[in-house]
């Protein structure tokens, strides 16, 4: 006969028991925070106790600590306070009770596991971490309460727990750890000490470890801005970072309002080996530490931040993605941008000399952080420095713009590749005209940007075009030569167009003031600028041929190019002919390296032209 059912329906039960293994496992990756845990539980107590002793008026004139104590032959390692300690009551209320009210509550709790290591403390559950790495607990514990009775607490990592009267007699709690057979690095010093310092490097008490204070209580960011000399911020980015070079800048944050945010950050001296991508800032809560990944509290462009922030009441129970979108955080990004806009404008208006070189290693950064935010756009647009050609190394935009008010009103001429643009550098100097060098990866977009941002100004690379300051009101185009009616730029133009078969080639005759270049190749900034761009995608099998269209300008002042007419003149078509291949060839070299299949005929008429010398 089989069995009636019925339909039921009820909650699946999960069991209290399967806590300790989730606690081992989930978590065992981190397991080093049950020393935070511990430690923070202690100072909480102490904090406690302190708060006791203001609101009673109590003199207890201990000198408040924590104490980490390791046994190698008892296999334990012991955290002492003497803060407020607990009574049997508190015990069976804070201990026993654990925060959650069912496993389900904990699998919620714990559910986004990225933040493992933050939830853990943030749920009541810092004191159990301590199962991580023993199944045998004790507590020892004197509450500071008149009469109290200190009490004995133990627990082997199931849900049985035992409680009873000892006899500490100091006020305070010490929690004993009997480490699991292959947790006994904890009892070594040195690794306890790495983890110390790591977690506790900063707490407001004194922490001691086999007797010796490991900890800074006053980190330097508690103090105000206005009592920390350049040499203490210098030597406490030396604690935080041994092996760096100098920082470049730093800012002391120190706010209260409308949220708690205090810190240093520094901007670090780049080298190969810095990774620009990651988060460099280590966050704290009231001096613990929290984590040393948290780039959602930095704007992204300025990544490469290091130091630390203490925000005591960012909600770190969440998850990162909510990190992301909370309004606070948003807020301490922006506050950061905003300083360091300040600083940077600070620094510029200050002393060029000293900002010079800073901006060489901070200017992809900031030009970034100028397309991706405006505000930070606004603050530093008219103290971005640009390295210049002329007799200051340096300009803002608008000193240049001034500068170049008479000669080229709103145009702004710049060099990417100072040694393949050298000849053009070479006729604006010559002319006193400036160039910015703007040859980073980022001034290709910046660029554009700016020029999307001022509609008025364009910029233009120095071989885009030849300027009216460069010409020479040319004589030779007016005179008439010769039987058949042109003039001596016509009759250069011709035999340039009949003698070069070259795809894609315009020629163009001008007159420089210039007399010493007899060729050079001019490339429309538009074109120019499209095909760069489609390089850069990258996508297409095909690469743009950057030279597809070109114009070589031919320079009537230069006695090479006057030869050339001579030649013709004399009969000597071929020697002419020789001469214009070389003048293209020299032309195109500052851009590219000769083609393959120039190269031969490029060295035989070389040395050919040599032979004739
Ligand atoms: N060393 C200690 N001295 C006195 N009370 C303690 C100590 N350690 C733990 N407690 C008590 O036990 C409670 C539970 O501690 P637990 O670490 O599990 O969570 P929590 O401290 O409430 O939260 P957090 O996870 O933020 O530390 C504490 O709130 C505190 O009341």
């Amino acid at each position: 006969m089989s069995e009636e059912i019925e339909k039921e329906e009820g909650s699946i039960s999960i069991h209290t028991e399967n806590i300790f293994p989730i606690i081992k496992k989930w978590l065992y990756s981190d397991k080093d925070i049950f020393l935070r845990e511990l430690v923070s539980n202690a100072v909480d107590a102490i904090h406690k106790m302190q708060n006791v002793n203001l609101m009673e008026g109590l003199q207890i004139a201990d000198e408040y600590k924590v104490d980490i104590h390791l046994d190698k032959e008892a296999g334990t390692l012991t955290v002492a306070d003497n803060g407020i300690g607990m009574t049997a009551e508190e015990v069976r209320k804070y201990i026993n009770q654990v925060a959650f009210s069912s496993a389900e509550d904990f699998i919620e709790k714990f559910k986004d596991l990225e933040d493992k290591n933050q939830i853990i403390g943030h749920f009541g559950l810092g004191f159990y971490s301590s199962f991580m790495v023993a199944d045998h607990v004790e507590i020892r514990s004197l509450s500071y309460q008149k009469d109290a009775e200190a009490v004995h607490w133990q627990c082997e990592g199931t849900t049985t727990y035992s409680l009873e009267p000892t006899d500490k007699k100091e006020r305070g709690t010490e929690i004993v750890l009997h480490l699991n057979e292959d947790e006994k690095e904890f009892l070594d010093p040195a690794s306890v000490s790495e983890i110390l310092k790591k977690f506790c490097n900063f707490l407001p008490v004194s922490i001691h470890l086999e007797g010796e204070e490991i900890n800074d209580k006053n980190p330097l960011w508690t103090k105000s801005a206005s009592e920390v000399s350049d040499e203490e911020y210098k030597e406490f980015y030396r604690k935080l970072y041994p092996m760096s070079a100098e920082p470049l800048f730093w800012i002391h944050l120190n706010i209260d309002f409308p949220f708690n945010l205090k810190g240093i950050v520094y901007f670090p001296h780049l080298t190969n080996e810095f990774d620009v991508t990651k988060s460099h800032i280590n966050l704290f809560c009231n001096q613990v530490f929290v984590s040393d990944n948290t780039p959602e509290l930095i704007p992204e462009f300025l990544t490469p931040l290091q130091g630390c922030l203490d925000a005591p009441d960012l909600p770190l129970n969440v998850s990162r993605s909510y990190l992301q979108n909370d309004p606070q955080v948003r807020k301490i990004r922006e506050v950061i941008s905003g300083r360091v806009a300040a600083k940077i404008v600070d620094l510029a208006k200050k002393d060029r000399e000293i900002f010079e070189p800073i901006w060489e290693d901070i200017h992809s950064f900031v030009k970034y952080g100028m397309m991706r935010e405006d505000k930070f756009y606004e603050k530093v647009k008219d103290h971005v420095i640009y390295r210049a050609t002329g007799d200051d190394a340096y300009t803002t935009l608008p000193e240049y713009l001034e500068r170049a008010k008479e000669k080229h009103e709103n145009k702004v001429y710049y060099a990417n590749d100072e040694g393949a643009q050298a000849t053009y550098l070479k006729l604006f100097k010559s002319q006193g005209m400036e160039a910015l060098i703007l040859d980073a990866m980022i001034d290709n977009h910046f660029i554009q940007f700016l020029e999307s941002k001022n509609t008025d100004i364009k910029f233009e690379r120095v071989d885009s075009d030849i300027t009216e300051n460069l010409l020479e009101a040319d004589p030779s185009q007016e005179i008439v030569e010769g039987a058949d009616n042109k003039t001596k730029g016509q009759r250069i133009e011709q035999m340039f167009k009949d003698s070069l078969d070259i795809k894609g080639l315009t020629i163009r005759i001008e007159t420089l003031k210039d007399d010493s270049v007899p060729g050079m190749i001019l490339l429309n900034e538009q074109s120019r600028r499209f095909k760069e761009m489609t390089r850069m995608m990258g996508q297409g099998a095909e690469m743009p041929d950057m030279f597809s269209d070109h114009t070589l300008m031919v320079n009537t002042a230069s006695p090479a190019v006057n030869k050339v007419l001579k030649l013709q003149d004399d009969g000597d078509t071929e020697t002419a002919a020789l001469l214009i291949e070389q003048i293209y060839d020299l032309a195109m070299l500052s851009h590219q390296a000769i083609s393959k299949e120039r190269m031969p005929a490029f060295l035989e008429r070389s040395g050919k032209l040599l032979g004739m010398i």
